[in-house]
């Protein structure tokens, strides 16, 4: 006899045998999971420490920042979001899982959720802290203060057309201007001009370019890609959930992105200006792949990003007329004429400021937590075995109310002298430490000009009143952001 009993000899047999192999598989692992894994110790649903599915779902469903500020009040400053995963929400945590290496700390290095599929790495995406180190020190130049100065020109260029257009589209005999739309066709112009030398004529045509189009409507898809490596599954069946239009429209896009960056390679010679290629293309020798994938996150890091927060602002401000009276005193009393708006006069104004920042508190274009691999370390004070995903929730660590006195409501004065003794380093919506935004201050100086010029020509005017912004927003990846329609009626005594 032997083992012969422990062989099935009929079809019932294997597929019972099979069934109970698995069930006795599951077991264990959940048994594993739950009692004998290294991060069994850490609090968080049972669901998350004993499968991937509950992040596959809030994160799908596009209320991640929600679900995780609900965790970690629940739980505490560490949560365990997956059998593998841990999610803090305290101040410290920034540094260390972000800041600067040395004195005995190693890097916690990009996960492979940066991976993008079938194309070279960027200064973003790249994991390797090598060539993450060659491509920032490349484009470093393109960040520098003269690089900044020569970048305010165009910046004014595409914020007075922009102003011209919304008081035509948006004015007091229109329906009003779907303002979130609208900031997206000025910051993609910008970076659009910034990075490949022409802009996408959104604004002079009132109408986003396909190739911004797509990339805002993958964004879903992009954050169903980003599972993939902890669902396998994914990789089978993505090719025949994402619909045909949008396949051909990343197609187009990808074929628009290698003939745009050609043309500005040709043109390299003929460039004066420090733009993004000029930066790049005179150190070291870059295949047409890297030069690529750096033109199209160039875009949209530096473009969604801005017009997410601006159309944050232009919610808070909308909602709170007292905050916006203010604001359009300090500007009007800052200037004599609208041409006197410039960078370096708006970045002395502490409103103006305030409102930016707090902007950026409400509603970080960046809500989620940015996730990286541990090297075995310590963070707020708990040890992280190697390997495990470990990140910062941007939102839950801008809304605790530990940091921050009355944290949901849009209090600019926080920010100005000592505000209200919040903990200011649980903020950081640009990142912090070697992977920090290299782009910050060009955001500031966008945003500053945008708002200051906005609040100088227009009173404002919301049409859909109904739009709850917190409510409304879906977070995957990127904001998708709700219609906002506004109207702009130009200011007595302002010449736009
Ligand atoms: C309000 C506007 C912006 C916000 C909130 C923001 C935020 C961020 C954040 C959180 C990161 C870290 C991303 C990560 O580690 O995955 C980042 C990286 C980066 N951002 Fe921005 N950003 C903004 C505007 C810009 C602009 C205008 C540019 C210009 C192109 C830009 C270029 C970059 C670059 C190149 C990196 C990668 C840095 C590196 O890994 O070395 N950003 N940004």
């Amino acid at each position: 006899m032997g083992l012969s009993i422990l062989i099935p000899d009929t079809a019932g047999g294997y597929i019972l045998g099979i069934a109970l192999a698995s069930f006795t598989y599951l077991s264990i692992t959940v048994v594993y999971r739950l009692y004998f894994h290294p991060l069994a110790k850490f609090p968080g649903p049972k669901l998350a420490a004993i499968s991937i599915l509950w992040k596959v779902f809030h994160w799908t469903s596009g209320d991640w920042p929600h679900r995780l500020i609900k965790a970690h009040r629940k739980y505490g400053d560490v949560v365990r979001t997956g059998p593998n995963e841990l999610s803090f929400a305290s101040a410290e945590s920034w540094k260390d899982i972000y800041g600067h290496t040395g004195k005995g700390r190693s890097a916690f290095i990009k996960s492979n959720f940066y991976d993008s599929q079938g194309k070279q790495p960027s200064v973003i995406t790249s994991r390797d802290l090598v060539e993450h180190s060659i491509q920032r020190k490349a484009l470093s130049a393109a960040f520098s203060a003269k690089a900044l100065r020569d970048q305010e020109g165009v910046v004014h260029q595409y914020v007075d057309l922009f102003i011209a257009q919304i008081g035509k589209l948006g004015g007091a005999a229109t329906m009003g201007v779907n303002i979130p739309e609208a900031f997206n066709w000025l910051t993609f112009d910008i970076i659009g001009d910034l990075t490949f030398g022409e802009s996408f004529d959104a604004v002079k045509n009132g109408r986003t370019h396909p190739w911004v189009s797509v990339i805002v409507e993958s964004t879903f898809w992009g954050s169903i890609l980003d599972l993939r490596e902890q669902v396998p599954i994914l990789k089978l069946v993505l090719p025949f959930l994402v619909n045909g239009d949008l396949a051909k429209g990343y197609k187009m896009h990808n074929e628009l992105t290698k003939e745009k960056t050609e043309k500005r390679v040709k043109q390299q010679d003929s460039v004066a200006r420090e733009d993004f290629f000029k930066s790049i293309l005179s150190k070291g020798d870059w295949s047409q792949g890297k030069l690529e994938s750096n033109a199209e996150v160039l875009i949209i890091a530096g473009s969604e990003t801005t017009a997410t927060t601006m159309s944050g602002l232009a919610y808070f401000l909308s909602k709170h007329p007292h905050c916006m009276a203010q604001l359009q005193k300090e500007v009007t009393s800052a200037f004599n004429s609208y041409d006197d708006i410039n960078g370096d006069a708006t970045a002395r104004l502490p409103y103006l400021h305030a409102v930016i920042e707090e902007g950026l508190r409400m509603y970080p274009p960046v809500a989620f937590g940015l996730p990286r691999v541990s090297p075995g370390a310590m963070v707020s004070g708990h040890y992280v075995p190697t390997g495990t995903l470990t990140s910062t929730q941007s939102w839950s660590s801008k809304r605790d109310p530990r940091y921050w006195h009355r944290p949901d409501d849009f209090l600019p004065e926080r920010w100005i002298g000592e505000g209200f003794g919040d903990r200011k380093e649980a903020f950081n919506p640009f990142l912090l430490g070697p992977r920090g935004c290299l782009g910050i201050n060009l955001a500031y100086l966008e945003l500053r000009v945008i708002l200051a010029k906005m609040v100088w020509a227009y009173e404002w005017e919301m049409v859909d009143k109904d739009v709850d912004w917190i409510r409304d927003n879906k977070m995957y990846l990127l904001w998708k952001k709700p219609e906002m329609k506004m109207r702009f009626h130009p200011r007595a005594g302002a010449k736009a």
